[in-house]
């Protein structure tokens, strides 16, 4: 096993993500940041510096469980510090186990901002992947807003609410088109021009070079801000065979939708006419879509890549089509030989997802109970036993029986909070997540909840309320493994993980502006056996007094 060193200076830029110049979070002078590579039981070390000047920041590494390094989460005010403008903090963490990851910004909404890239374990030396492929293509999904992030938060901050709206557009490992289409002379009402790119701009599409007759694994990450997604490449299929970081029972499909927080491999087998191109699109689900797709071109060698394929690009699925999401999401099975879940739970919590009022303002809530992170990160007050950081009584284990999810609350208004769900270690918590109305009638929106520390076996999803008799449903037979998992308007996901990983961790919508409003709650377990947490982690709040002393 290597030690795999990064020297970073996290910085704003001028960039062009899609063909329009603005400010984006880089690192090293780059958008997206650079790609992590390194092989299972690798250490990772990133030493980062803020170049931002007037703000903190941290990165989280999504999806590496940071077992005994808790500290090294990189998610601000739970497991650390923000780190100041100037400061170096040193990330070192060990990657187990082979799979598709990225990392991105945790502080504030930053990655909205632009903070994020790829990291991808390779299987050590020795192993083998469940499957063959020839060759490897890496795809990074993304929206983009025109509005700084800036602009953003203080809008869904303020009262009357500004909310963001849906993102100028999409990008394709940074890349996306604007004021100009890929495929402007397919459409006939389409009013943005032809781009003319020349291929070095900073938004021009990253071709997918292929040779015919292989099989390409293509890796997806999503960490757009916002939006659903679903990916299709004209004229071809995609067999999946990774979600998050665990190996699926493989299965075929003519387009596969991601949320915010998932990543993918795919199998794509390059078996079509050699002396065209074909579109890889990537579209908007779950809400109505005002941002086009998201263009590149699939290129079989030798055809010149600026051939455009003679057929328009592959048609997004329509946006409130449920059924369709579903029939996908729920195809997804763990390779057989996969880890089972434990048969029983020793704890249930229900955790009931609204929007709601705070005060005037608006913001979401989990049974009643809107986030707001404590300035003291809760890793080091927990450890230290500090009192008065953050509440200490328990959160809310489930919500109000009475509650009609099919409707907006009656009494919309929330609480503020932030107490801790702590779970004995090496238990087993099943934990459901109930999707509702929000605050209009006929609206429940898409949620994709994303935990941190752990993999959770997803054991279902139901429509309505989630009731008793839904516990004879659960898949405990081969539910797939996964870090992040989408529950569908008006209905319920059942998830279950074994809580053996010491630390506090943030389990959340991945969507951020939602994060942002207070969507997410806050889980522990063995804070007591987290080791020595470095001094670093802990410079600022009460523990930044600990520390001094
Ligand atoms: O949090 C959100 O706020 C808006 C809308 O509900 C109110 O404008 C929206 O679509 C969200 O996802």
């Amino acid at each position: 096993a290597k030690v795999r060193h990064h020297k970073w200076a996290v910085e704003y830029l001028f960039w062009s993500p899609d063909c329009v110049e603005h400010v984006v979070m880089g690192i090293n002078g780059q958008f997206p940041g650079p790609t992590i590579r390194a092989t299972a039981g690798d250490t990772i070390v990133v030493e980062l510096t803020n170049k931002l000047n007037t703000e903190g920041v941290v990165i989280h590494w999504h999806g590496i469980r940071q077992l005994g390094t808790p500290w090294a989460d990189g998610t601000a005010s739970i497991s650390q510090c923000a780190i100041n403008p100037g400061d170096t903090f040193i990330y070192r963490f060990k990657v187990d186990r082979p799979g598709t990851y990225f990392y991105h910004g945790h502080y504030g909404m930053q990655r909205s901002a632009g903070l994020y890239g790829s990291l991808i374990v390779d299987l050590a030396e020795g192993k083998k992947e469940p499957f063959h492929y020839d060759g490897e293509l890496n795809l990074l999904l993304s929206d983009w807003w025109h509005q700084s992030v800036h602009e953003q938060e203080v809008g869904l901050s303020s009262n009357p609410f500004r909310w963001i709206n849906e993102s100028q557009s999409l990008l394709i490992n940074g890349r996306g088109q604007y004021n100009c289409s890929l495929a402007a002379k397919y459409s006939n009402s389409s009013s943005v021009p032809e781009c003319k790119l020349r291929g070095s701009e900073q938004c021009a599409p990253q071709i997918l070079h292929v040779e015919r007759n292989k099989t390409y694994r293509l890796r997806i990450a999503s960490t757009t801000a916002l939006a659903s997604l679903n990916l299709a490449i004209g004229g071809h299929k995609l067999v999946v065979v990774e979600a998050d970081g665990n190996y699926v029972q493989p299965f075929a499909v003519d387009d596969m939708d991601i949320y915010s927080g998932e990543s993918y491999s795919v199998l794509l087998r390059t078996d079509q006419d050699p002396t065209k191109n074909y579109w890889l699109s990537v579209g908007v689900r779950g809400r109505e879509p005002k941002t086009p797709q998201g263009l590149t071109i699939l290129n079989y060698k030798p055809t010149s890549a600026s051939h455009l394929p003679p057929i328009p690009p592959p048609v997004t699925p329509r946006w409130n089509d449920t059924d369709h999401s579903k029939a996908f999401t729920n195809k997804t099975r763990a390779l057989m030989g996969s880890p089972k879940p434990p048969t029983t739970s020793h704890r249930r919590i229900v955790l009931l997802n609204t929007q709601n009022k705070f005060d005037g303002f608006t913001k979401w809530a989990i049974n009643n109970v809107s986030l707001v992170l404590p300035s003291t990160p809760y890793l080091g007050s927990m450890k230290l036993g500090l009192k008065g950081t953050y509440n200490h009584a328990s959160p809310p284990e489930k919500y109000d029986e009475s509650y009609d999810v099919m409707n907006p609350p009656v009494n919309p208004n929330a609480n503020q909070g932030n107490g801790v769900y702590v779970f004995d270690l090496n238990s087993t918590v099943d934990v459901i997540l109930q999707n509702a109305n929000t605050l209009t009638t006929g609206v429940s929106e898409i949620h994709p909840w994303h935990l941190h520390g752990h993999d959770f076996w997803v054991l279902g999803y139901g429509d309505g309320k989630f009731k008793e008799a839904d516990v004879k449903k659960f898949n405990l037979k081969n539910p797939p493994l996964k870090n992040t998992a989408v529950i569908f308007p008006y209905g319920w996901t059942a998830l279950r993980f074994v809580a053996d990983n010491p630390g506090v961790w943030a389990f959340h919508c991945h969507i951020e502006p939602h994060l942002h409003m207070g969507m997410g709650v806050v889980f522990a377990e063995g804070v007591k056996k987290v080791g020595r947490i470095p001094s670093s982690a802990l410079a600022c709040g009460l523990t930044a007094r600990m520390v001094a002393n």
